[in-house]
């Protein structure tokens, strides 16, 4: 019986990846791509999986790293993606870079001698016929604006962002409770609050004037002439905010208006820097209004003069961005569908992952479920202990929405990190309960294997299906 192909549209990290993963299944796969018809903004050659910036990958630690964990998963899944930028790698210390020519070469050489891929060179302009089934969309954060269009067509005006405003995310157990207390403006507990939702970072008039300056002087990135500069209302830069006058961050997001200090309660604090919990699991706070546009390094400078922040560890940094992505936690199912079209998958940046890596990983879940469904297999999905579940968890369910910045604009992209992990139990040495420094890279090493022991039972899994169906 000849099986019916699966369409994947972008052949970008993902798409290439997606489109790898099926026909190593055994499954036709039928790739557009739109280049070299016509480009994107960043996009400068006609070859697959081109990186569009930075040639690297990133750390390549699997122990004590969860972007090197992933690179592990997915070589264990054996990705395209991987083996390719581990044949063309360059030197780079512990982390992966690759010779950017030689690896997009090598994906599309891959991807061309494969008997079970054919690769059509087209803009799919609107959104994929039905009569095409199984179909995967990785055209990324530069979607072709037909496509863009009729993909918002289908899931409502407000469900595509076209640009994204990050502010930073924290890991909870960096933050400082014996300065910081948690409280909601007035007790307010509305829905499904408890009146304590919010961490709150109080600042004296000379810290917070300090702070204000560093924000006006630190450095920023700019735009792209072709991003434009979309700043609009409710969504400013702090950096920007902070220009317009001394006194402007405390009437707004740093205003200090309802909150007691719990450590003090008699000092009225002059202005306040509240941080919200952004997954499920309470491992990540994120800093409420605090999008900007400034250097990464200098972030970690500016903000870590907050009080309560002083040894902050970020699990995101924040930025501005020309990204095309979905509101996916609202409208995609637990392995990528589109609930509204059910033979519609998406995968890459466009669902609300950050990086090449982590695009590709979501490109080989989309490829593996997709796969998996055309031979009337069941996949369960990985375990949220593994790089590869808890980043999907993230896009498909383990953030929270928040009420006062609903839908869209409080799921935003993020890169593969410990906060997105449940929980693990940290080893003692001889005995002895480990601290600061040391307990930390214990707990980075005890995540990491528990990961790997949990994917490669997961993989495991999936071989033994395939078998079971041949
Ligand atoms: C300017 C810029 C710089 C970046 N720098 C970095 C960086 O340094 N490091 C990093 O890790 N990440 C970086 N990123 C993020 C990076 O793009 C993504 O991480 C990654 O490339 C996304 O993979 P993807 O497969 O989702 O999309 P892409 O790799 O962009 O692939 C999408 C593909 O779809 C094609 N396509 C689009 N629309 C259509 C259509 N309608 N029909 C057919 N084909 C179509 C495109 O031509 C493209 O080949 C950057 C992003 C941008 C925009």
């Amino acid at each position: 019986m000849t099986m019916r192909p699966i369409h994947v549209v972008g052949g970008g990290l993902a798409g290439s990846e997606a489109a790898w993963q099926i026909a190593q299944s055994g499954v036709p796969v039928i790739l557009h791509e739109m280049r070299p018809t016509r480009g994107t903004d960043a996009h400068k050659g006609e070859g697959l999986a081109e990186l569009v910036c930075s040639n690297s990958f990133r750390s390549d630690d699997s122990e004590t790293n969860a972007v090197g964990l992933l690179h592990a998963e997915m070589r264990l899944a054996g990705s395209l993606i991987m083996a390719a930028g581990d044949k063309h790698q360059l030197p780079a210390g512990s982390a992966l870079a690759v010779d950017r020519d030689g690896f997009s070469d090598e994906v599309t050489a891959r991807l061309e001698a494969h008997p079970l891929v054919t690769i059509e060179r087209e803009e799919v302009s609107g959104l994929p016929p039905e009569e095409w089934g199984s179909t995967i969309i990785a055209t990324g954060p530069l979607t072709a604006p037909d496509l863009a269009h009729a993909i918002q067509a289908e899931t409502g005006a407000d469900s595509l962002a076209f640009f994204d405003a990050i502010a930073p995310i924290v890991h909870f157990d960096s933050i400082d409770m014996n300065i910081c207390w948690f409280q909601s403006r007035y007790d307010k507990v509305g829905p499904g609050g408890t009146g304590k939702d919010y961490i709150n970072c109080p600042l004296d008039k000379q810290q917070y004037e300090a702070f204000v300056s560093a924000l006006i002087e630190g450095e920023k990135t700019g735009f792209k002439k072709w991003e434009g500069t979309p700043y609009f209302d409710g969504c400013l830069p702090i950096e920007v905010m902070a220009e317009r006058g001394v006194e402007t961050l405390r009437h707004g997001p740093m205003k200090p208006m309802g909150l007691t200090n719990a450590h003090n309660p008699t000092v009225k604090a002059y202005a306040v820097v509240q941080l919200r919990q952004d997954n499920a699991l309470g491992s990540l706070f994120n800093m409420v209004g605090f999008q900007t546009k400034l250097k990464h390094g200098e972030q970690v400078r500016i903000f870590r003069m907050i009080p309560g922040l002083e040894n902050a560890e970020f699990a995101r940094l924040g930025g501005l961005h020309r990204n095309t992505y979905l509101n996916s936690p609202e409208l995609l199912d637990g392995t990528l569908r589109l609930k509204s079209r059910p033979d519609l998958r998406f995968a890459g940046q466009i669902t609300g992952c950050e990086g090449y890596v982590e695009s590709a990983s979501i490109g080989l879940l989309a490829g593996r479920f997709a796969a998996a469904e055309a031979k009337g297999e069941m996949l369960p999905l990985p375990p949220i202990t593994t790089a590869f579940g808890a980043l999907l968890g993230h896009i498909t369910g383990g953030h929270i929405v928040s009420d006062d910045e609903p839908g869209k604009r409080s799921f935003q992209p993020m890169n593969v990190n410990f906060g997105l992990f449940p929980t693990v139990e940290v080893p003692r040495a001889e005995g002895k309960r480990l601290r600061g420094k040391e307990k930390t890279i214990a707990k980075k090493r005890a995540l990491t294997a528990r990961a790997l022991v949990d994917c490669r039972k997961w993989l495991g899994h999936a071989e033994a299906l395939a078998v079971a169906a041949e």
